[in-house]
């Protein structure tokens, strides 16, 4: 297993109210592509502004490329490329005076590498930034911040306000990119269906903890839906790992966590169900607004009267 390049153990974190951080523990392995899911609030900027060390957390501790954000935050920061949710820029600049200005701010910066990258991205050079497509922006904050060839790149929710093709396209061009260049980045988002392509792990984040953390593929084999008829649901317990029961007429769906043990379970039972498999969104669905409430309860014992 290769190691660490960021290492967060025990972050909490409030503005006042109830904790928007409870005890968030995670790593991130050099060269994976590790993705942090929530819903909108649940801590996902919090948690990368930390690791920025632009947020002092109230516990906890945070490791980045072998450097603590909040005595170090310069060395993070130049190890370190951030993408924004909101990129603000120079929008009367165009992207090669973009890149000649932030040039002298970073000692590591690849003038050839920069071009490259609008190259790559196909960005105009010569157009000022107001007047380019949101795709192409996102692109170009891509750009420069990888131009100085941060070790790890952190992107927050970086297709946000993209339509579902650029976002496609946001990935294949990007997201391809920066793996094969063998890059460690963390990705932020609650649209999942671009990260199920791309992230070999991913960390959900409900209610200020990370709920689960699990390799996308082990994930999807793992958690399953199931249909099953409720006169046999009536007779079972509900299983270890439930996360969601939906009742219809006649049946009971469910989604566990845990699936090839439900299925032996129901095997022994007699009870025969084909499993079928989930997106990442119905997953990550399943473990934020999963309801366990709803496992049918068994058959009241008749008594003589
Ligand atoms: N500086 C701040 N002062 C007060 N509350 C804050 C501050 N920063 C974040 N919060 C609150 O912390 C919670 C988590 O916010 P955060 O931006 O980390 O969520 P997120 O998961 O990135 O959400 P989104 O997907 O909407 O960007 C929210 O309720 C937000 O209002």
């Amino acid at each position: 297993m290769s190691e660490s390049v960021i290492r967060v153990d025990g972050l909490k974190k409030s503005f006042g109210g109830p904790p928007v951080l409870d005890g968030v523990s995670f790593e991130v392995r050099r060269g994976e592509t590790f993705a942090l899911l929530g819903r909108n609030g649940a801590g996902k900027t919090t948690t990368i502004r930390i690791l920025l060390g632009l947020l002092k957390p109230d516990a906890g501790t945070v490791e980045v490329a072998g450097c603590d954000p909040q005595a170090q935050p310069l060395d993070v920061r130049s190890r370190v490329g951030y993408l924004a949710e909101d990129q603000a820029m120079y929008e009367w600049m165009t992207p090669v005076e973009l890149c000649r200005f932030l040039q002298p701010f970073y000692p590591t910066w690849d003038a050839k590498l920069a071009s490259e990258l609008l190259e790559r991205f196909e960005l105009p050079r010569q157009q000022r930034i107001e007047h380019l497509s949101k795709g192409q922006t996102v692109k170009l904050g891509l750009a420069v911040a990888l131009a100085y060839r941060p070790e790890i790149a952190i992107l927050d929710d970086p297709a946000l306000g993209l339509d579902p093709i650029a976002r496609k396209e946001f990935n294949r061009d990007l997201i391809d990119w920066l793996q094969a260049e063998g890059r460690t980045v963390i990705y932020s988002s609650h649209l999942l269906d671009e990260v199920e392509t791309v992230a070999d792990r991913v960390a959900i984040l409900d209610a200020g903890r990370i709920v689960r953390l699990e390799q996308t593929e082990v994930l999807r084999e793992r958690v399953q839906r199931v249909m099953l008829p409720i006169e046999k649901a009536r007779l079972l317990p509900a299983p270890e790992g439930l996360l969601d029961v939906r009742q219809h007429a006649d049946h009971i769906e469910i989604v566990v966590d845990g699936i090839d043990t439900f299925l032996r379970d129901l095997a022994q039972a007699g009870v025969e169900s084909e499993p079928a498999e989930l997106t990442l969104d119905e997953i990550f669905a399943a473990f934020v607004i999963g309801r366990t409430d709803g496992w049918p309860e068994a058959p009241a014992p008749v008594t003589a009267s």
